[in-house]
């Protein structure tokens, strides 16, 4: 059985070589002659799989992607050419709720809102929604949450309810201090999401509040952002994704907060999540049983030694969190370097459309090493009450007291 796999998938030669006859390909180099003789075949979001692209893959019984999103696949013509097909639904769920989660603490941190007294409206309650659902009523945030799809769903079964919160309309969630966005992007059918976040909702939004896209820039309408950013009024923005990636439109820079490379999802967990995902799937595929875990692959941290402000209240503090959580994910770190590496315009030969889709593009391949919370050992306090303790442990984080 032979799997190709592209070489952005971490450790998936040394997950796979026991399965099958594995073979990698550089990122962006795959063509359709190289597909002739493959039965497997394994990627991540960028390289868009097409019917020019599998034109020749009379063999290819399985694609999978080590992403959530599935967008880069073409589903109908997988479906009316008998190609079975998979992705890792949830791999980085995490991940980008930490990305939401640390874009809301510098709002705290910046006077930009009152965290313990703002509801955040979460768009798409999946994977990333309700990672992020976990992580706000841990800390004690209040949110609600728009999702049609889930919503009717589970009315089928009589509930109402989704993680214990309520769901609301797009209405109200334009009226939430924080809006955060974490929908696929889908174009037609009952439930589309391309540019939902439309001129007129983003028209509607204040200086007041503040919007979050982690999920693809598709989803919000880029030219209208522009001009409602460009306004008196214009709401704080954190972009992590953009329309027609890696060729994104720059002028964004100047106006939105924070700005990453389609980032948010890139912890080392969420990442090698992924690649035992798609693994497990694969064995599944070939009719073996799976024997390589994530921990196999994942190392240890360094602890972190919290010197708490107030470790005996019975609320944590949005300063401890702060100085807590911050050692593992800040999203100002992300930004930084985003902004520098845009900065550098000379010293290439490339045209200015080409420097941008290269920087983009070579800020993904060669991201930092970021971990998650689950990774920390947390040594806390003696004296940290057991409401601190209990926010820390649902965040993720090894607590123990020292
Ligand atoms: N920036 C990143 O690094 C990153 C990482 C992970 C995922 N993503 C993106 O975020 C998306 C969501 O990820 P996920 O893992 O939660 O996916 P998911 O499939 O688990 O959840 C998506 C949710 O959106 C809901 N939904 C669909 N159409 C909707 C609509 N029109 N209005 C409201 N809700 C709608 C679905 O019912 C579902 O509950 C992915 O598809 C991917 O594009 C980005
Ligand atoms: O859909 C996803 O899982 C995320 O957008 C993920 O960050 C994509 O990562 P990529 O394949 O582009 O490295």
């Amino acid at each position: 059985m032979k799997i190709l796999l592209e070489d952005t998938i971490p450790f998936g030669t040394d997950y796979l070589n026991s399965v099958g006859e594995v073979e990698t390909y550089a990122w962006q180099s795959l063509v359709p002659e190289m597909l002739r003789d493959v039965d497997i075949l394994a990627l991540r979001s960028t390289t868009k799989v097409t019917p020019e692209l599998l034109i020749s893959a009379s063999k290819l019984k399985f694609v999978t992607t080590a992403t959530a999103g599935i967008n880069h696949l073409d589903k109908t013509h997988l479906d009316s050419v008998g190609i079975m097909h998979s992705s890792a639904a949830g791999c980085n769920a995490v991940a980008v709720a930490e990305y939401v989660l640390s874009a809301l603490l510098h709002a705290q941190k910046a006077q930009k809102l009152d965290l313990y007294n703002a509801t955040v409206g979460i768009v798409g309650a999946g994977n990333v929604g309700t990672a992020l659902s976990r992580i706000l009523t841990a800390v004690g945030i209040e949110h609600c949450l728009y999702d049609p799809p889930l919503q009717q769903a589970l009315a089928g079964t009589g509930k109402t309810k989704h993680n214990g919160q309520s769901f609301v309309d797009l209405a109200q969630i334009a009226q939430c201090d924080v809006i955060s966005l974490h929908v696929p992007f889908i174009k037609g059918g009952d439930y589309p999401t391309y540019q939902m976040i439309d001129k007129t909702f983003l028209e509607g939004l204040t200086s007041n509040q503040l919007l979050i896209n982690a999920c693809r820039g598709e989803v919000i309408d880029e030219a209208a952002l522009l001009s409602v950013l460009q306004g008196e009024k214009s709401p704080t923005v954190v972009l992590d994704v953009f329309d027609n990636e890696p060729a994104i439109n720059t002028a964004l820079f100047d106006y939105v907060w924070f700005v990453t490379p389609h980032i948010a999802g890139h912890s080392v967990e969420g990442k090698v999540r992924g690649t035992q995902m798609i693994y497990e799937q694969i064995c599944e595929v070939v009719g073996t049983a799976p024997n390589k875990a994530l921990s196999d692959f994942l190392e240890k941290t360094n602890p972190i030694k919290a010197a708490l402000n107030s470790p005996e209240a019975t609320r944590l503090s949005v300063d401890d969190l702060i100085a807590v959580f911050h050692n593992v994910y800040d999203v100002a770190i992300d930004d930084e370097i985003t902004r520098n590496a845009f900065a550098l315009t000379s010293g290439h030969d490339e045209t200015p459309d080409a420097h941008i889709a290269n920087t983009f593009s070579a800020l993904r391949k060669q991201y930092r090493v970021r971990r998650e919370c689950s990774a920390y050992a947390l040594h806390l306090p003696q004296n940290t009450s057991k409401q601190i303790q209990n926010t820390f442990t649902e965040l993720g984080f090894q607590v123990s007291l020292v």
